[in-house]
């Protein structure tokens, strides 16, 4: 290693990650007037945006002044730039500019994803890619959920649940609106539904003036003031418990906001309350705990199993695993879909619950297979021990499963 810190240049070493918002909703949710009045937050001086739409340049690039590489700086400080296709491109062109120094400073790179889209293959692109994963750092995802419309959203577009799914935070906009003031209830059919998709991300309610920098970036692992984990908050493991997170009832009886099971059966709704029914019961949200350390190869196992058969029907997963070998260090695991973030080691237990931790929602993956799944791999006592091959004839595994992986 050469010393570099003599020679005035600035020390070589890891780079600290560049935190990473990625902001996502259906078309007309209002992602370009949150992001407008995001950047002018003092806090996302020297912030990137990347805009992830295809097809037309539209109103989303006026602000875009030109230049090369598709990445531009703008009077404001900010860095801008479209891409058309190539988010890996995009990100290698600004760590390029960092590191030869022709941009000075990178605070935060904020991708708005395109409306229609599916969030996971941006999430993945950086989760898989060995260069960019040391590089950028996800901080959090932002969904944001239109009050007016998002119900007739949720029920038709697979992309829009997907989106709920992945949030760290909702915002819910146009609730200024009359036809969308109804959703201001956290009792009402679209909060409920938001609810169950995804009990843990809190809703920030936009026309409040809730949707601030403060409440929307630093929503990661890593608490920004501090420099230091956050599991507890960033897992938010209760709310996969107080009930939301169950579409029936029947495990949370004293759950009375759901008026028992078939909350979504009331009949005076639209006729398709049917269809909302059954979409929506396709997705559950649960967590798993164990005091137990874990095998390291018992999680990998599970892991792996989970991952390659039903990576599709994992809409996101996060976790916080006690490891057997080396129980000191918690890992931190993180997934979306069929992709996993490379487990990170913390240094150290953030606080006193040592317990290991895994919150899911899934989609036509029911919680009593996953958690039978885990109590195999991590040690739940049993005469025979399973394997992964026994598991995989299991006559209890859904449809579907045995034999596709890939
Ligand atoms: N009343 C009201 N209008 C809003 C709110 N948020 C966004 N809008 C309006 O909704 C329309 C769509 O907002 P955009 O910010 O363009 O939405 P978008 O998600 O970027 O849209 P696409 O780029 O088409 O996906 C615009 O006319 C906004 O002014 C809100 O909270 N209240």
């Amino acid at each position: 290693m050469t010393e570099t810190d003599q020679t005035g240049k600035r020390p070589r070493g890891p780079k600290p990650p560049i935190p990473m918002t990625v902001i996502t909703g259906f078309l007309g949710a209002g992602k370009t007037t949150l992001l407008n009045g995001l950047l002018k937050d003092p806090s996302l001086a020297d912030a990137a945006v990347i805009i992830n739409e295809f097809g037309e340049v539209g109103l989303d690039h006026l602000f875009v002044e030109g230049g090369e590489e598709g990445i531009v700086e703008l009077s404001s400080g900010c860095l801008c730039c479209t891409i058309r296709g190539d988010l890996v491109t995009t990100l290698e062109n600004l760590l390029r500019r960092l590191d030869n120094g022709r941009t000075e400073r990178l605070s935060r790179v904020v991708i708005e994803t395109t409306g229609l889209a599916d969030p996971a293959p941006v999430l993945h692109t950086v989760m898989q890619h060995p260069y960019l994963v040391m590089r950028y750092q996800l901080d959090g995802v932002v969904t944001l959920v239109d009050a007016v419309n998002g119900l007739a959203t949720l029920e038709t577009q697979e992309e829009a649940v997907k989106q709920v799914a992945v949030a760290d935070r909702i915002v819910l906009t146009k609730t200024d609106l009359a036809e969308g003031a109804a959703a201001l209830d956290p009792e009402s059919p679209l909060r409920r539904r938001i609810a169950r998709l995804n009990p843990a991300a809190p809703v920030i309610i936009a026309a409040n003036g809730e949707a601030s920098a403060d409440r929307l970036i630093g929503t990661g692992l890593y608490d920004p003031a501090t420099k230091t984990a956050d599991v507890s908050r960033w897992l938010n493991e209760e709310a996969y418990r107080d009930g939301h997170g169950h579409s029936h009832g029947h495990h949370h009886p004293g759950h009375d906001r759901d008026h028992g099971h078939g909350h979504d059966h009331h009949h005076h709704g639209h006729d398709h309350s049917h269809d909302v029914n059954r979409h929506g019961d396709s997705i559950r949200a649960f967590s798993l705990s164990t005091d137990r350390p874990i095998p390291a190869a018992a999680l990998e196992m599970f892991l792996d199993l989970l991952r390659s058969a039903h990576g599709p029907k994992l809409l996101r997963m996060k976790g916080v695993v006690q490891i057997a070998e080396d129980p000191e260090r918690p890992v931190v695991l993180h997934g979306v879909q069929h992709v996993f973030h490379p487990p990170a080691t913390l240094p150290a237990w953030p606080d006193g619950d040592r317990r290991s931790r895994l919150v899911f929602i899934t989609r036509d993956l029911p919680e009593a297979f996953v958690r039978k799944l885990f109590d195999a791999f991590t040690g739940t006592p049993a005469t025979d021990t399973p394997d992964a091959a026994a598991l995989s004839d299991n006559p209890l595994a859904i449809r579907g499963f045995s034999g596709s992986f890939g």
